[in-house]
């Protein structure tokens, strides 16, 4: 894993140097990937790399394990806690659709989700255009592959390091770069209601994913139909937006 580190680090550095920024920036959730980044962007940049803890009603040991990132690699950090205006900008457009008596109460938990992850975006391109850094992405290959993040919130980013590293790999990772073991020991989660965990909100483990990936041929049936259903419906996530041909000279049949 050294090779990769080493690897990982100079690939950062071509990118500050070809974007002509001057650092980088990463949120910080006190997750592994998160904090494998802050880590890397550190040996990268270590006088221009930033991690910003973001609490958005997020439960205490999330922070407490970010401030054990930050203190373990001497990351200069923020703290913007979003709760406040998560609650506000939520509530705002709750009452707007409820006056319309369309609100779905259902589909209420996860777009409270995802709008947790589009602040967090907008918060990291804040910080980013404030010191001229880009903003540096989490994303494993088996999030990226599964489609398994909110497509401009923790997918609006400018780098993804980890784009071809396998959960397992990013353990690794973790482990050679002296990330706490109390970050690489708990449960994948996005934080982004009381209790989820990656694998439960997915039905499938992160190892059969990895296994997947490598190209294993003995899953269980019902795995692959699980991983590959999740793939399909989040092809839009990978691509740019479509765009319509142009109408100056084609026409719809
Ligand atoms: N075919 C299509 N072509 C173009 N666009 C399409 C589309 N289908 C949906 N869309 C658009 O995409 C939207 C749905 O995508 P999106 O908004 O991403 O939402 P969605 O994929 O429904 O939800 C995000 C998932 O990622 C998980 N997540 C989020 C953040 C962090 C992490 C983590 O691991 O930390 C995990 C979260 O728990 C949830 O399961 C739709 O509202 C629609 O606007
Ligand atoms: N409380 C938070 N503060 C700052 N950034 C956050 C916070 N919660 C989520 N993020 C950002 O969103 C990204 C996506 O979360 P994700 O859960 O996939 O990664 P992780 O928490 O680093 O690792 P794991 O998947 O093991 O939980 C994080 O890597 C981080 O950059
Ligand atoms: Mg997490």
């Amino acid at each position: 894993m050294e090779k990769h580190i080493d690897q990982l680090t100079k690939w950062l550095q071509q990118q500050v140097e070809e974007a002509n920024v001057n650092g980088l920036v990463v949120g910080l959730s006190g997750g592994i990937d998160s904090s494998v980044v802050g880590y890397l962007i550190k040996r990268a940049m270590p006088e221009h790399s930033l991690g910003v803890i973001m609490p958005c009603k997020s439960g205490d040991q999330d922070q407490t394990d970010a401030q054990a990132v930050v203190k373990g690699v001497e990351l200069d950090h923020l703290v913007v806690d979003l709760s406040t205006q998560h609650d506000s900008l939520f509530g705002s457009i709750q009452q707007g659709i409820e006056h319309k008596k369309e609100w779905n109460d259902q589909r209420a938990q996860l777009a409270d989700a995802n709008l947790r992850a589009r602040l967090r975006m907008s918060t990291l391109y804040t910080v980013a255009t404030n010191y001229n850094y880009l903003v540096v992405g989490t994303d494993n290959a088996a999030e990226w592959y599964t489609g398994y993040f909110t497509k401009y919130g923790d997918g609006g980013v400018d780098l993804v390091p980890l784009l071809h590293y396998t959960k397992s790999e990013v353990r690794e990772l973790a482990k050679e770069l002296g990330v706490p073991n109390q970050v690489i020991e708990k449960a994948p989660s996005a934080g982004l209601w009381h209790g989820q965990t990656d694998e439960e909100e997915m039905g499938v483990s992160y190892d059969v994913i990895d296994a997947y990936l490598k190209g294993d041929k003995d899953l269980d049936e019902k795995d692959v139909e699980t991983i590959e259903k999740m793939h399909n419906k989040t092809s839009h996530k990978r691509a740019l937006p479509k765009s319509p041909p142009d109408f100056h000279y084609f026409t719809l049949e």
